[in-house]
């Protein structure tokens, strides 16, 4: 989704939206389709890429083809759902991931948060669980292109058939990281033509029963003679649903866990609301949980309202020459709009600067804050209108879900030497500049838990395996094989517990035991 950056070399009218609604407030302007186009790449066509994906696609047919098949095949409520317990074993990675990068002091979180998105999206993107080597090359080879054509791409835009020739390398170049994605890509897809073809038999363990690739397989356009998707479509338009669902979902997450860390007071009164909503005795804040805390959406609210991961919308195009705050607007001009402006703006906001969650509670003057933008527009970090964000729903439900579960699992403290530092840094989306290097503390009521269980474990295991009293050092394999060094809570009946034990005890090998329980 290099679109992202190539509204600065294209000619940008970014437009304050304040400006702009207070001129046509609630006026066709917002409902209609006059900015719902998007101006045309002229690098694609060197790239040997088309307009077929949801973002560059021109407001017509395709786009809507395309957009309705993400939006009601795979991001429907019901479809949303399927994915559960894949959202479930990415929150056990993450912990688990966290609580090894909190043994070692300040932990580096924000890479911990990329890759977990990567591993849930690319998940959802190709219906099955991959090992943590294949996730993180997937992960790299969509940095590598993203970045290069952020950075090297723009200069196409300018007489291109003089600079395809000047710039040959970086053709080359970004023509070998396409060939490696496709790489990683195709056999993925492949797969799923497989599956699908055996009508989901035999049943992988790793296989979900839905993917984006599905309901890409299904489609075919009508306005080409009803062909189905190239695999270089399918490419693109797997490669856009795991940028736009990745980078911006962690960045999310990074500002508001900063924010939690820097202001301790706020995330002890989320602490409480999760505690009060979910007993000690559960494994996590589930889906279900999350939709029946206010405090914890306000929090989400509030960290995009002030931290939005996007300051700018994708460009826009208008489609008429219009008139905005006495400012005309010719035809086929390229727009923006400043989203961090206008959702930091003091004629808006009471202190804007602040992080005050409380102001999207009942009686707060955020309260009636919509972020689709159907009644007013007072922050919009998915966009408004016909280009809103195509995945508004779940990326709420990815903040929630797993803000809930990080402040339950873990107390997040501002370490001296590393303090939370609000400056930004622009990349694919605005990062911060000085990355979060919190303590992670594991919550005392979860440790004990977490004893008491372990306790158990050892006990039953211990006759004829361990001599009494050994401590034990256990890690859990599922059957799918992935390992979790403490046991999932609520799946006792299917793990296989390793027992290892420590080693200043001087067992052998032999003496290490599965025991099913
Ligand atoms: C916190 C997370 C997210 C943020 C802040 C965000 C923000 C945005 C923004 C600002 C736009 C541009 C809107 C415009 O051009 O007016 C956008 C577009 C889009 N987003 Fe998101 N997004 C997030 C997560 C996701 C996720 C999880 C997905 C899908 C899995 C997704 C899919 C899309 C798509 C397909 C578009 C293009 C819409 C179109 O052109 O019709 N986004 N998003």
């Amino acid at each position: 989704m290099d679109t992202w950056h190539i509204f600065l070399g294209s000619i940008l009218l970014a437009i304050p939206l304040i400006l702009l609604l207070r001129g046509r407030k609630g006026g066709r302007l917002r409902r209609g389709a006059t900015l719902a186009d998007r101006p045309a790449l002229p690098s694609l066509k060197l790239l040997g890429e088309n307009n077929n994906t949801i973002t560059r696609a021109s407001y017509g047919p395709v786009w809507r083809l395309l957009r309705r098949n993400l939006v009601s095949e795979t991001l429907h409520p019901s479809r949303v759902r399927l994915f559960a317990p894949a959202r479930s074993w990415v929150r056990r990675v993450l912990a688990e991931k966290l609580r090894d990068e909190s043994s070692s002091g300040g932990a580096a979180v924000v890479e911990t948060f990329q890759y977990a998105m990567f591993c849930l999206l690319v998940l959802m993107c190709f219906g099955e669980r991959l090992d943590e080597a294949t996730v993180r090359a997937i992960a790299a080879a969509q940095r590598e292109l993203l970045i290069y054509r952020s950075r090297k791409m723009a200069i196409f835009s300018f007489l291109p058939s003089v600079t395809k020739h000047l710039y040959r390398d970086r053709l080359q170049t970004v023509h070998a990281m396409q060939r490696r994605k496709k790489d990683l890509f195709v056999p993925l897809i492949n797969a799923r033509r497989e599956y699908r073809k055996l009508g989901g038999e035999p049943k992988k363990e790793s296989a979900f029963e839905h993917s984006y690739v599905d309901a890409l397989l299904d489609i075919k356009l009508p306005e080409e003679g009803n062909r189905p998707l190239t695999d270089d479509e399918m490419i693109n338009l797997c490669s856009e649903f795991l940028d736009a669902g990745t980078d911006t979902t962690s960045t999310g997450l990074q500002w508001i866990m900063a924010e939690l860390v820097k202001n301790p007071a706020i995330q002890e009164k989320l602490y409480k609301e999760i505690s009060a909503t979910k007993g000690d005795d559960q494994d996590e804040v589930s889906e279900e949980d999350v939709h029946k805390m206010p405090y914890l959406k306000a929090v989400v609210l509030e960290g995009l309202r002030k931290h939005p991961p996007a300051h700018f919308v994708l460009p826009h195009k208008a489609a008429a020459d219009m008139e905005i705050g006495g400012y005309l607007i010719p035809k086929g001009a390229t727009m923006n709009f400043m989203v961090a402006e206008m959702s930091r703006d003091e004629r808006e906001w009471e202190k804007p600067t602040e992080f005050v969650p409380e102001r999207f509670l009942p009686g707060g003057a955020g309260e009636a804050v919509d972020v689709t933008g159907n009644r007013e527009i007072k922050m919009m970090p998915f966009g408004v209108g016909r280009r809103i964000c195509a995945g508004l729903g779940i990326a709420m439900l990815h903040l929630e879900y797993f803000v809930a579960n990080m402040v339950r699992e873990f107390e997040w403290q501002e370490v001296a030497g590393e303090e939370v530092d609000f400056a930004e840094k622009n990349e694919f989306t605005v990062v911060m500049k000085k990355p979060l290097r919190p303590r992670l503390v594991l919550k005392t009521t979860i440790s004990t838990r977490l004893l008491k269980r372990d306790l158990k474990i050892a006990q039953a295991a211990s006759s004829g395996i361990t001599p009494r009293g050994t401590s034990l050092q256990f890690t859990t394999t599922s059957r799918e094989g992935w390992r979790n060094r403490v046991k999932p809570h609520n799946n006792t009946k299917e793990d296989v517990i390793v027992i290892t034990p420590i080693a200043s005890q001087k067992f052998s090998l032999k003496d290490t035991r599965t025991t099913k329980i």
